[in-house]
């Protein structure tokens, strides 16, 4: 799979909110997209998923993203939104079938090949023991990795996840991000929008920082943390040390 995202512009409500952004990602990758409030991470990936109008380009392995045929396209990129929420008052189990919809055929059930994704992806965000529950019964984090079970059940190459570990406690938010890292292993891509920088920084492949709807560092965890960008991209001072899974940012000062 290669991503190519090429002089990408982007406006909402008449302001410009990304400003001839660049980028390219290749084969399994694991992307951590960081940086301030408001500086534009959900809407790139809204552009990415084509759920968004856009200027310039974004191709998957060479196809534009707004020329590919909506249920294909569902197919190849799954999706799951900042604080995704449940409205209808559905199994857990149906949740999660609903993320194998862009691959149903017209009035045909699920295959044996739907129901053993299912299965896994409810296995995987750890959310089998609730398969019966009524998913408006959940707690919020709960209920938020059923939505993460919903998009790693459609197996797309690309997985787009908006602060996916937000509402998790501890022990969900490190389960989170093996599963994510676990799904790039098998060949796919991730991109996730991520606030806790130790996190995506001890498990993400490459991260990109994002400020004011520009790229102001991509790389490698090490080389896009420094303390120089901590200071003038998020206005802090931050302790960093470690290396590998060990690798942590411990922001300690307001910069004024
Ligand atoms: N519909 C809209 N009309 C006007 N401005 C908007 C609209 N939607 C988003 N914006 C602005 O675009 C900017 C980028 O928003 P975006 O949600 O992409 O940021 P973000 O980096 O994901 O932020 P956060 O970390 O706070 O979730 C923000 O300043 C936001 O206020």
């Amino acid at each position: 799979m290669e991503l190519r995202v090429e002089n990408l512009r982007a406006s909402l409500g008449g302001a410009r909110v990304l400003r001839r952004l660049s980028f390219d990602a290749r084969g399994p990758s694991f992307i951590g997209l960081v940086g301030p409030n408001g500086a534009g991470k959900t809407t790139l990936i809204r552009a990415v998923a084509n759920l968004i109008p856009f200027e310039g380009e974004i191709s998957l392995d060479g196809a534009p993203v707004d020329s590919v045929e909506p249920r294909a396209r569902a197919k190849k990129i799954a999706y799951l939104a900042q604080g995704a929420e449940s409205h209808w008052p559905l199994s857990v189990e149906r949740v999660v079938a609903l993320g194998r919809l862009p691959h149903l055929e017209p009035f045909r059930a699920a295959s044996p090949a739907d129901e053993v994704a299912i299965e896994r992806a409810m296995e995987l965000a750890d959310v089998t023991r609730f398969r019966d529950r009524d998913v408006l019964t959940l707690s919020g984090g709960e209920r938020a990795r059923v939505l993460l079970a919903r998009a790693l059940a459609v197996e797309a190459e690309l997985l787009l996840v908006d602060e996916p570990v937000a509402s998790l406690d501890p022990y969900h938010q490190l389960g989170v991000m093996e599963v994510l890292r676990a799904y790039v292993d098998q060949g796919r891509m991730v991109i996730a929008v991520l606030h806790d920088l130790s996190l995506a920084a001890r498990y993400c492949d490459r991260l990109i920082l994002l400020d004011e709807g520009i790229i102001r560092a991509d790389g490698g965890p090490a080389e896009v943390l420094t303390a120089e960008t901590l200071r003038s991209v998020y206005r802090v001072e931050a302790l960093i040390g470690g290396e590998g899974r060990g690798f942590h940012v411990q922001p300690v000062k307001r910069v004024e």
